[in-house]
């Protein structure tokens, strides 16, 4: 393949992402968006449910699956691996769209928050974590994540170099911040209907179960991890325990 033809394909699928990402968050935010998680049921509920996790177990298998070290190897049998990580968030990012495009809103409130300093607080909590999200990237290594540094190397006809397990600020205080940032936005929300809490439920297993999977192969990629994992938490921040700023040392899948 043509190193500009990786290179437009990892632009194209970079830019699906981007807009897809936006419209996400007006989705689970309801907020700006016609279809969001909580639009106007129009399916039978026993109908809804089924839908609605058939989506999210397709998300999670996807997104789980694809990141597995076994599937790369395979998968870069049959394309460039420069475009392996354009291709994962090419799917990624359609698997999202589906998901917004099929969710079928259950209605039923399970608590809903009146005041009006709480509403724009949970909203504040809820754009905030979109913001830790974004910047938690920024810290590992946005373009590389999101496969536009492998594609621009493949261009320069480069080589990438490996990236490197780094642990930057927030990194030193919790293992997860991108997880962190999911949480807060499947939570983080003034009125939750039982179609959020099956979503955020839903988001939480697969954050949990993602966690094994993906500190499986860190420390297969990386052996300081194991002290990393025992210094630092995984999800709930601890000042206590920050760890010692250290030199990345390794690399990571
Ligand atoms: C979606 S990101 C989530 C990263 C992290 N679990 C978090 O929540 O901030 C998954 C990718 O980040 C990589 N990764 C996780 N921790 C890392 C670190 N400290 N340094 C570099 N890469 C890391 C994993 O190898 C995986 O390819």
């Amino acid at each position: 393949m043509k190193p500009v033809l990786i290179l437009g394909y990892g632009l194209l699928s970079y830019g699906l992402f981007f807009v897809t990402f936006l419209y996400s968050i007006g989705f689970v935010g309801n907020l700006w968006v016609p279809h969001s998680i909580d639009s106007t049921p129009t399916q039978p509920l026993a109908m809804a449910l089924l839908t609605n996790l058939a989506l999210l177990t397709l998300f999670a298998v996807q997104h789980s699956g694809m990141a597995r070290p076994a599937f790369k190897r395979w998968l870069t049998r049959y394309i460039p691996e420069a475009a392996e990580r354009s291709t994962y968030v090419l799917l990624s990012t359609l698997c999202l769209a589906l998901l917004m495009y099929g969710w079928s809103p259950m209605g039923g409130t399970l608590w809903q928050m009146d005041s009006q300093w709480a509403r724009c607080l949970m909203h504040s909590l809820y754009l905030a974590s979109w913001g830790l999200l974004l910047y938690a990237t920024f810290l590992i290594n946005h373009f590389d994540l999101f496969g536009l540094r492998q594609v621009w190397a493949a261009f320069r006809r480069r080589q990438p170099a490996p990236l490197r397990f780094v642990t930057p600020t927030l990194y030193r205080i919790v293992r997860h911040p991108i997880y962190v940032g999911w949480l807060g936005i499947v939570w983080f929300t003034p009125t939750m209907t039982v179609t959020h809490a099956l979503f955020a439920a839903g988001a939480t297993a697969y954050i949990l179960v993602g966690i094994k999977l993906e500190e499986k192969d860190l420390e297969d990629a990386h052996p300081e991890y194991a002290q990393y994992k025992r210094k630092v938490p995984a999800l709930i921040p601890s000042l206590r325990r920050r760890l010692q700023k250290t030199r990345p040392v390794a690399t990571v899948g």
